[in-house]
């Protein structure tokens, strides 16, 4: 099955002379337990496609579709979000800082109309490797990662199929972010989730996507593989550019 299926995205901010075309034509699939990477320099679109998906983007036009469902406009109901959740970059930005552990998961469970709230708060908590005892620490209590393991267990609260990622580690610092993407992507095997993931680090997404598409100026000049992007091999140019900037910070 398709989880996700883009054709001719264009995404816009602004009027006139402010337009902003972010985002042209973008067209990918992403089968049912994929992961699939979006890369590209600073600006070049590829949170902007999370966020038109989600509802954050209000001004799109092509076709978009969940499982086979097409969505419209910016407003996405309540079965939308027990379908597809988003982690954001910056943990500490997306936690209210005077709700605990237990309020944000509780809540959450609660919007989505879940019962047993306890023994899921529980049983979420362990699915992200944090222990009971983080359950009543209020977010500056937490370290960077412990935070985006909550963010994660927030974001898996409502039983999602699909994860849209946008650098969810790259705010974090270099010791920890190992971990997390290991968490991701046991989250994903033992789940059957379906990733996409935005992220500037080309090793990164070798690691955790099994197809990329390369993104500049708002357009996918390319989609690959992950092996062909591990074995070097990209067709385009543009692609070949990336990847040697890539190897050099190396
Ligand atoms: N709310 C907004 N209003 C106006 N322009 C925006 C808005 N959000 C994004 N843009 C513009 O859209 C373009 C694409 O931005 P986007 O954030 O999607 O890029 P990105 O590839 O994710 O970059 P980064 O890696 O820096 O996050 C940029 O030119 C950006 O300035």
């Amino acid at each position: 099955m398709i989880a996700l299926d883009i054709k001719g995205l264009n995404v816009w901010f602004g009027y006139a002379h402010d337009r902003v075309d972010a985002v042209k034509g973008a067209c990918l699939e992403v089968k049912q337990g994929e992961s699939f990477g979006l890369v590209g320099e600073s600006g070049s679109g590829k949170s902007t496609i999370l966020r038109a998906i989600t509802g954050l983007a209000p001004h799109w036009s092509g076709s978009v579709r969940i499982e086979g469902e097409a969505l419209s406009g910016a407003k996405r109901d309540r079965r939308f979000f027990r379908t597809v959740q988003m982690v954001f970059q910056d943990p500490y930005a997306s936690l209210h800082p005077r709700h605990t552990v237990d309020q944000v998961l509780s809540e959450t469970l609660h919007l989505h109309g879940l019962d047993n709230i306890d023994k899921r708060v529980t049983e979420l908590l362990a699915d992200v490797g944090l222990g009971q005892r983080f359950r009543f620490r209020y977010p500056h209590q937490l370290s960077g990662g412990q935070r985006q393991r909550v963010a994660i267990a927030r974001a898996l609260a409502g039983e999602p199929d699909i994860l849209l990622l946008d650098e969810p580690t790259s705010a974090l610092d270099v010791s920890v972010q190992a971990e997390v993407l290991n968490l991701l992507t046991d989250l994903r095997a033992r789940r059957g989730l379906t990733y996409l993931m935005v992220s500037h680090d080309l090793p990164v997404i070798a690691h955790m996507c099994d197809q990329l598409a390369v993104m500049r100026n708002g357009e996918i000049v390319e989609v690959m593989s992950s092996d062909t992007l591990r074995t070097g091999t990209p067709r385009h140019e543009y692609s070949q550019e990336l990847l040697r900037a890539s190897v050099a910070l190396q």
